[in-house]
């Protein structure tokens, strides 16, 4: 790939100057960028060769302006490219080196398995095996207890800044873009979607005084942890049926996600760390330990317990029927996977629309069209629901943020 214009040679550029070790930049000429893998809010990244020895991911910085990177924007590049070369461990995403020209890019190894959230995407409607989510979840944790112990709180823990392994065996931490050292923390902005994850202390409506500023600390983690781990346990996404507008509200009110299909031994883990009380919820150490000992104590045949529950039976189902299909939709808009989780979201309806042409099609053609028996007239009545439904969505979402309460 050429390299295009120079985002780091512009006007700003003189208002402000990185400060990045130069041992941390490498030579752009070692690099090979090939076929786009992913897009973010500020990198789109690229599979590139190093020295033509080994495989990489080059994060571009995307400016927003065609023409030019913000000062705001290469704060945030240094922000990440210091913070992730400090981070050296075997779930957190390995760093080689930046560049400063021609473009602002990072070099991180290359995981194969594509973002968390892509993977359970693909695992659906089912969770994946337990002792995958709960290795997966050790992983998880494990990088949050050594990112929690240099001082740094990620900020944006979810499913789209996980990746999997191409072996997909393990989870790895990745994207530093909002992290930073822990000072008792101050609100950053952050995309309605996210806001799923996020603890109640973050994405609080209470008003604050000219000049106040919210404060959290490290333990905003955990909260999105718990979420994360919720989500690898049931594959649903968090808060299905509520608008991303609502949620804030109904966190505050201290709603959570359903515990319903979560297994006895894991329900006290998840309540603890979603706990109103920032102070209440655990260190990721002892989060480690907990993970440790379900996963050394779960043998090949040993199945952990979920509760039974008809109500929860049926509140599952129900959020499997439309609502979770309107969450997909909402969830994965403007995301990395969009072509995916749309194709997903849409391949549903769409192949049901299909089907459903199709059936109008050959039931017009064929000579017995009107001895229809009363399972296909069912099914095709099911399928013209589908569709309805499919057309009010976006009237019935608009609805919800206007008037929903929790
Ligand atoms: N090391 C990597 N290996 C493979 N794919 C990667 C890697 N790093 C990033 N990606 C892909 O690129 C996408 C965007 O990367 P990243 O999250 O780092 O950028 P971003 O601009 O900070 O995104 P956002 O703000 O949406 O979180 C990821 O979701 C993932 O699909
Ligand atoms: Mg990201």
């Amino acid at each position: 790939m050429a390299f295009s214009n120079n985002p780091s040679g512009n006007e700003s550029n003189e208002q402000f100057r990185f400060r990045i070790n130069s041992e941390l930049l490498l030579d752009p000429n070692d690099l090979l960028v090939g076929s786009m893998i992913g897009v973010g809010d500020y990198f789109t990244v690229y599979q590139g060769w190093f020295r033509n020895q080994f495989p990489v991911a080059v994060k571009i910085v995307q400016p927003r302006k065609a023409s030019a990177v913000s000062i705001e924007e290469k704060k945030l590049f240094q922000r990440e490219v210091v913070l992730l070369s400090k981070m050296k461990h075997d779930n957190i995403v390995e760093f080689f080196g930046a560049s400063i020209e021609p473009q602002l890019m990072i070099v991180t190894e290359l995981i194969e398995g594509g973002t968390l959230q892509k993977y359970m995407l693909n695992c659906r409607p089912s969770p994946p095996d337990v002792r995958m989510s709960l290795g997966f979840a050790l992983d998880i944790s494990r990088a949050m207890e050594f990112l929690h112990s240099k001082g740094i709180i990620h900020r944006d823990l979810n499913p789209r800044n996980l990746l999997v392994t191409g072996d997909q065996e393990h989870v790895k931490l990745a994207d530093f873009g909002i992290a930073r050292r822990e000072t008792r923390g101050v609100k950053k902005t952050f995309d309605s979607w996210t806001c799923r994850w996020m603890a109640p202390e973050v994405i609080s409506n209470e008003p604050l005084r000219i000049g106040e500023k919210r404060h959290y600390d490290h333990k905003v983690d955990v909260y999105s942890f718990a979420v994360v781990f919720w989500e690898l346990l049931s594959n649903q996404p968090p808060f299905p049926k509520v608008p991303s507008l609502c949620v804030s509200s109904l966190v505050n009110r201290d709603e959570r996600p359903c515990l319903g299909k979560i297994p006895y031994q894991i329900i006290p883990i998840l309540e603890s760390c979603w706990d109103k009380d920032p102070d209440a919820r655990p260190e990721f150490r002892e989060i480690t330990d907990s993970l440790t000992n379900l996963l050394s104590n779960l043998t090949p045949d040993s199945v952990l317990d979920a509760p039974l529950s008809n109500a929860d039976d049926e509140a599952y189902a129900d959020a499997d029927d439309e609502a979770y299909a309107d969450a997909d939709d909402e969830a994965y808009a403007d995301d990395e996977v969009y072509g995916d989780a749309e194709a997903y979201a849409d391949d549903e309806a769409y192949a049901d629309d299909e089907a459903y042409d199709a059936d109008i099609e050959d039931s017009e053609n064929s000579p017995q069209h009107r001895e229809v028996d009363e399972a296909k007239e069912e099914e095709d009545k099911k399928k013209k629901k589908k569709v309805v439904k499919k057309m009010i969505r976006p009237f019935v979402k608009m609805f919800r943020a206007c008037f929903y309460k929790p």
